[in-house]
């Protein structure tokens, strides 16, 4: 069963001036323990869509079935129920500035039912959970952006839920407390194999915790996939345009177009990208290269990533021989299961 399952789904704002078309016919489904990103720029449709999840927005057309459940069809008691298990955080974290940490973070369970002992013990375990112990009685003017984001976090998982939506939830901070803070994102996937929805501008985030991704475009889904796929084979322009912000093989190609010296190339030469993740090269490839074929080569640019605790590798080098022996070595390498691209 899909956790989240959403089918086609519209959003139409009518506003005095027009109708504004936020998202587009979009269909995703997320599955249980996903840390799936919806990744776009300013005004793709992101937030709108992933505020259909619990309704903060509903959809003008389409089904949002959450745990089973078209949410759609509930009743409000039933809805608020079922909105119960679907956590949220943001951008600005929406904490209550005349309230302490504790009392923030126990604002969900009013009405729980949890005797006040109980909720205690709650807000410490949560605390716990998100390393804030020291701050329970401070209140939120007295913290940091990625402390303000911690204390959110908690209150979010208070009625634990089983899916949580973070909605720009690093944009505010700097690139250290954004790492700290999806490593923590990542921990509460594993410990309490909560699902997450992230939506972001930058390719780093998802990069950095998403095994799953689909990237919007104008109130579209343009491409979406498992994080290795994505990565090594972008159809989309936009696709390869948010990658190329966390690599620096874009420079590879300006380096092409400008003519650098560097990647000039003799007569006998070609210069290949070979993008490859650990699953399917199983040979050591560059010595076989140079064993089977007589071809030299040399690497202008390496590098290899984690993504989703699989290695992805990006090569570009060039290969020196004669044509026979070229063409016979890429589709050597093809066949490996590498992905290449004649870039000259
Ligand atoms: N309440 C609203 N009324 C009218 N138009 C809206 C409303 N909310 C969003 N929109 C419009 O819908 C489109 C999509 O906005 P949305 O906020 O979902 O995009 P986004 O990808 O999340 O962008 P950002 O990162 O800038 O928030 C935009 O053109 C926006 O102006």
């Amino acid at each position: 069963m899909n956790k989240i399952e959403l089918k086609n789904i519209t959003k139409i704002f009518k506003t005095k001036e027009q109708d504004v078309h936020a998202v587009k016919d979009v269909s995703l489904h997320v599955e249980e323990r996903d840390i799936f990103g919806v990744i776009g720029f300013s005004g793709a449709g992101k937030s709108t869509l992933i505020r259909c999840i619990n309704l903060l927005e509903r959809p003008t057309n389409g089904e949002v079935w959450v745990n089973g459940k078209n949410l759609l069809e509930l009743k409000p008691k039933e809805l608020r129920e079922e909105r119960k298990k679907i956590g949220m955080i943001f951008q600005h974290f929406n904490l209550m500035r005349s309230r302490t940490v504790a009392q923030n973070i126990a604002f969900p369970l009013k009405g729980s039912g949890l005797s006040k002992t109980e909720i205690q013990a709650k807000v410490k375990e949560l605390l716990n959970l998100v390393e804030l112990t020291d701050k329970e009685h401070a209140y939120p003017s007295q913290l940091s952006g990625g402390q303000k984001q911690r204390v959110a976090i908690a209150r979010a998982l208070a009625n634990d839920p089983t899916i949580l939506l973070c909605d720009e939830a690093t944009s505010a901070l700097d690139p250290q407390t954004t790492q700290s803070i999806l490593a923590l994102l990542k921990d509460l996937n594993e410990k309490l194999k909560i699902t997450i929805v992230i939506i972001t501008h930058e390719m780093a985030v998802v990069k950095a915790i998403c095994n799953k991704v689909a990237i919007m475009e104008n109130g579209h889904v343009v491409e979406e996939g498992g994080i290795i796929d994505i990565f090594a084979n972008p159809k989309s322009e936009v696709t390869k345009n948010f990658i190329n912000t966390t690599t620096s093989i874009h420079q590879i190609y300006e380096m092409i177009e400008e003519g650098n010296p560097l990647v000039q190339l003799e007569s006998d030469e070609v210069m290949l990208r070979l993008v490859y993740s650990s699953s399917n090269t199983k040979e050591a490839l560059m010595a076989n290269l140079v064993k089977k074929f007589n071809v030299e080569f040399n690497i202008i640019f390496g590098n290899v990533e984690v993504l989703s605790n699989q290695p992805l590798g990006n090569l570009v080098i060039k290969v020196k021989g004669n044509k026979d022996d070229v063409n016979a070595s890429i589709n050597y390498v093809k066949e490996q299961g590498v992905k290449v691209e004649v870039l000259k």
